[in-house]
């Protein structure tokens, strides 16, 4: 019935909506929102109020002046008991003056790193009144007399977190494909230095140092997107399951889910600054839209669960995973690897030992999280505090976890698709997988020589295999951006169109700037001049 009511409205732009969940005291802690709404039953309605300052919200995208409406998330409190948060529907805004409604308040939060035009907004609410049905009960529902009946799940509130983790894994891909392509595409264009007297100065994109600072994040963008369409199978196979009241598949989906976001978008976010930086100068301008291609990337790291949080979020899973394995209980499939308890074997170095060494160390890093655990608690430490003192390792252990799903997921994937592809392409998706691998043992090599039998020759080898490939791909590198396809509007970059026009679009674009409309700007008579007189 509510989606009913609200659905076909919201599809039709008839009304825009936000999700307003974070407040300025709480983010992370959910349990912590201070957003109360208590129901009356004598009228049917709840009563939304923000009882402090930090209760408002705070962050939501389009909140200040786009949207008309909101899911809020509120404490639920009927019969005098707290429920705990609950999602809300919620107008905020006159549907035909667009005026705030009595008993809302809400602006605009300020300038940002970026973003600038999401237009997050704060809101706060004074006994605002809104009818039963606000309350969205596909889960839990509050009954006309206030009697609450409880979801089935209590977790299934989070479920829209979820789902827009799952999607950002594909949205890091995109963004990698926009970065890689400006500064690739520049590097073709940009020749610097002279190498050899007698020769031309080279495109930039020949030094293998600049290969090293952007194939990775071509790849990164492949093995993302992959990832990410897997991931999207996964959820849709978990909401399936839990349509029919199957709910067992969904801490697996959420812990897998946790540490694929932190890791995409941490990767994501460093390498389209390596490729902002890899463009010298001309990637500090604005108009090359790396500084804000780099501003939306970094938000990511922060947004829809802060990084470090959600890697911990898994880690409290493999430690789990690990306690029930111990007592020979069957795990879940992305985490089965974990009680693999053969010999380490040989180390070799291939896309599949170089896998199975990423599980060894996700493994033996795990281990190590749960012996230091008992130890402090066997100390008489509390659970709490030995979990703190033991988070450095646990987040590591995370991402060590992250970086064997996605060699794993990337390699997999590829394979199967390869039977339809030709073989040229087929090869070089390979090298790009078989790069992404090499590139991630050469940076965890500290790692593998720890739980691994990998050796000092091993490490040698695996360099050299890292810079053939940076040499096999590098006559398909141009072509392999202009695959992403991304028509020059959407890069909006005088360094990445298509024609490589750089230096003109450039002039072009300075000469756009209204400091250049006046041969003397007005600022010399004012202040300038003065001061070169001594009058200031
Ligand atoms: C909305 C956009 C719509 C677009 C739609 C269009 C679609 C298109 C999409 C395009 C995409 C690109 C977008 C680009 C633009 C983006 C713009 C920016 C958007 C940014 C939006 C936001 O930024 S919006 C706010 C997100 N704000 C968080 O993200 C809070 C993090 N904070 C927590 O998420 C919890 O607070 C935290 C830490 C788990 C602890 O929660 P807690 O304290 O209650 O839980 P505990 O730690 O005690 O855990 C208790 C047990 O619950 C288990 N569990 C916990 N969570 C669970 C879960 N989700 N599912 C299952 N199980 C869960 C856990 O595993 C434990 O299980 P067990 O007991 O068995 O171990
Ligand atoms: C661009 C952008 C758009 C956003 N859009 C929305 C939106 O549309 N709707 C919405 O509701 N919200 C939105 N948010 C808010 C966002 O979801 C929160 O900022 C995010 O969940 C992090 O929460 P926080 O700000 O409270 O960080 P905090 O939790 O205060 O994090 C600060 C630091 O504390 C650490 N920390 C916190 N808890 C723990 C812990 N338990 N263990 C270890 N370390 C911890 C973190 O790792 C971090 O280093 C947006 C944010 C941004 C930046």
């Amino acid at each position: 019935e509510q989606q009913e009511k609200w659905v076909p409205r919201a599809v039709n732009m008839e009304i825009i909506g936000t999700y307003a969940q974070t407040e300025l005291g709480h983010g992370t802690f959910l349990r912590g929102l201070e957003t109360t709404a208590t129901y009356d039953p004598n009228t049917e309605e709840f009563v939304l109020n923000s009882p402090t300052l930090t209760a408002y919200k705070w962050w939501p995208g389009g909140l200040a002046h786009t949207a008309n409406h909101c899911v809020v998330v509120a404490q639920l409190h009927s019969k005098g008991v707290n429920h705990g948060v609950h999602p809300f529907i919620v107008q905020i805004r006159d549907e035909d003056t667009h005026m705030p409604l009595p008993g809302v308040k809400v602006g605009e939060i300020g300038p940002k790193l970026s973003f600038s035009t999401a237009n997050n907004g704060f809101l706060g609410f004074d006994n605002f009144r809104v009818p039963r049905d606000s309350m969205l009960m596909k889960n839990a529902q509050v009954l006309k007399d206030g009697t609450y009946v409880k979801s089935r799940l209590s977790k299934l509130t989070y479920g829209t977190m979820v789902f827009i983790r799952v999607m950002i894994v594909t949205d890091m891909a995109y963004y990698l494909s926009v970065g890689a392509t400006i500064a690739i595409r520049y590097s073709a264009v940009r020749h610097q230095s002279k190498p050899k007297e007698n020769e031309p100065e080279p495109q930039i994109l020949d030094y293998v140092t600049q290969q090293h600072k952007l194939f990775i994040a071509l790849a990164s963008s492949h093995a993302f997107r992959v990832t990410g369409q897997w991931l999207w199978t996964t959820f849709v196979r978990v909401n399936k399951a839990l349509t029919s009241g199957n709910a067992d598949t969904l801490p697996e989906l959420h812990a897998v889910a946790c540490c694929l976001k932190a890791v995409t978008t941490r990767d994501a976010a460093s390498m389209v600054e390596a490729c902002r930086m890899s463009c010298g100068g001309h990637g500090y301008m604005t108009s090359s839209y790396l500084p804000i291609l780099y501003g939306i990337t970094t938000a990511a790291c922060t947004y829809e669960g802060e990084n470090t949080v959600l890697l911990l979020q898994t880690a409290r899973s493999l430690v789990k995973a690990w306690q029930k394995g111990s007592k020979g209980k069957p795990l879940s499939p992305t985490e089965a690897y974990l009680m693999d308890k053969s010999p380490v074997p040989k180390w070799e170095n291939t896309l599949d030992g170089i896998i199975a060494g990423f599980r060894r160390v996700s493994a033996g890093k795990v281990q190590d999280c749960v012996s230091k655990i008992d130890k402090l608690v066997k100390m008489g430490t509390s659970y709490e505090d030995a979990w703190n003192q033991t988070s450095v390792r646990l987040v590591a252990a995370s991402e060590a976890h992250s970086r064997a799903v996605i060699l794993a997921t990337f390699r997999a994937e590829v394979s199967r698709a390869a039977a339809a592809l030709s073989p040229p392409l087929a090869r070089v998706l390979h090298q790009l997988v078989h790069l992404y691998t090499v590139y991630w043992a050469l940076e965890r090599v500290g790692d593998l020589l720890l739980y691994t039998s990998i050796a000092e020759r091993d490490v040698q080898e695996l360099q050299q295999q890292y810079e053939d490939l940076l040499q096999k791909i590098r006559p398909n590198t141009v072509g392999l951006v202009d695959a992403f396809d991304l028509r020059d509007e959407i890069l909006n970059s005088t360094l990445g169109a298509y024609d490589g026009r750089v230096y003109e679009r450039l002039m072009e674009e300075a000469l756009k700037s209204p400091l250049n409309a006046e041969p003397v700007n007005q600022s010399f008579h004012k202040y300038l001049k003065p001061f070169m007189q001594g009058k200031l």
